[in-house]
């Protein structure tokens, strides 16, 4: 029997979502089609009768002003709002900054799905000359984590990105949904997949296959060892969300102007 429900929410469409390059730890602000999509999520949940107690977001903005526009749209502003490194988009390494459809036309699509959905594949690192390195390591918000950052990572796996969310969940998010409290989690498409994979035991080839739609909260009920007692259901109109996660999908595609 559902005993607890946890929502996940992947942000509004980013600035770098739109231009179709690799953002991962760039800080880039939700596009005026993300903010959109942020506050039709929270206009949603509020018809659906939501009642959020705690929000937990990276500490990227994009996911940060998603949850914003979400509360906002369901006049639950109050809401605590916990920020962690931890639910960091995946780190691209090298890859950050890329244009998808030129990596496709370079390398292959079958290369670009790889490298976008592969569980254990990592980019290689990113390398102090690269034109994104400063901007990201200089960053103030890298001095607030809990490890040092020379520690932070270079580059991620998928593998990766679950290894380093994963005290996060046991320690910080875990627990509220225990004390019965209705979570949101605003994060991004990996870290959320990540996090799908541990709690659905979706297998390493399995998860190749998910793919999430931006600004679309998807539902989890869980019994009372948080295992997931129904199918996820992604919140919305069917054609609508279809449509969003081929968007998605279609990224790492050559078109003709990357040819
Ligand atoms: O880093 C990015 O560009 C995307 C994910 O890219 P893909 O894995 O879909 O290529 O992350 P998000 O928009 O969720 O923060």
């Amino acid at each position: 029997m559902s005993k607890y429900r946890l929502f996940l929410l992947r942000h509004g469409e980013g600035a770098w979502n739109k231009e179709n390059r690799f953002c991962s730890w760039v800080d880039q602000k939700l596009s005026e089609n993300g903010v959109r999509e942020a506050r039709e999520c929270g206009k949603l949940l509020k018809e659906h009768g939501v009642q959020f107690d705690v929000v937990f977001t990276s500490i990227l903005s994009r996911s940060v002003q998603t949850a914003w526009l979400v509360l906002e749209a369901m006049a639950q502003e109050w809401v605590p709002v916990v920020k962690d490194w931890r639910l960091n988009e995946r780190h691209y390494g090298s890859l950050i900054g890329l244009n998808r459809a030129e990596m496709a036309s370079q390398h292959g699509e079958e290369q670009v799905k790889l490298w976008r959905r592969g569980y254990d594949m990592t980019p290689p690192p990113i390398e102090e000359s690269h034109p994104y390195f400063q901007e990201i390591y200089n960053d103030r918000r890298y001095t607030t984590c809990d490890v040092l950052k020379e520690n932070l990572p270079r580059a991620e796996s998928l593998k990766a990105v679950l290894e380093r969310l994963l005290p996060h969940w046991d320690h910080a998010i875990a627990p509220e949904i225990r004390k019965g409290r209705t979570v949101l989690i605003s994060a991004h498409g990996n870290s959320c997949r990540a996090l799908l994979k541990h709690l659905e035991g979706i297998s390493d080839q399995d998860i190749v296959g998910l793919t999430l739609p931006t600004g679309v909260p998807v539902l989890l009920e869980l019994d009372e060892n948080l295992q997931p007692v129904k199918p996820r259901q992604l919140l919305g109109d069917r054609d609508k969300i279809e449509a969003a996660i081929r968007k998605v999908e279609d990224q790492g595609k050559v078109t003709p102007s990357a040819r």
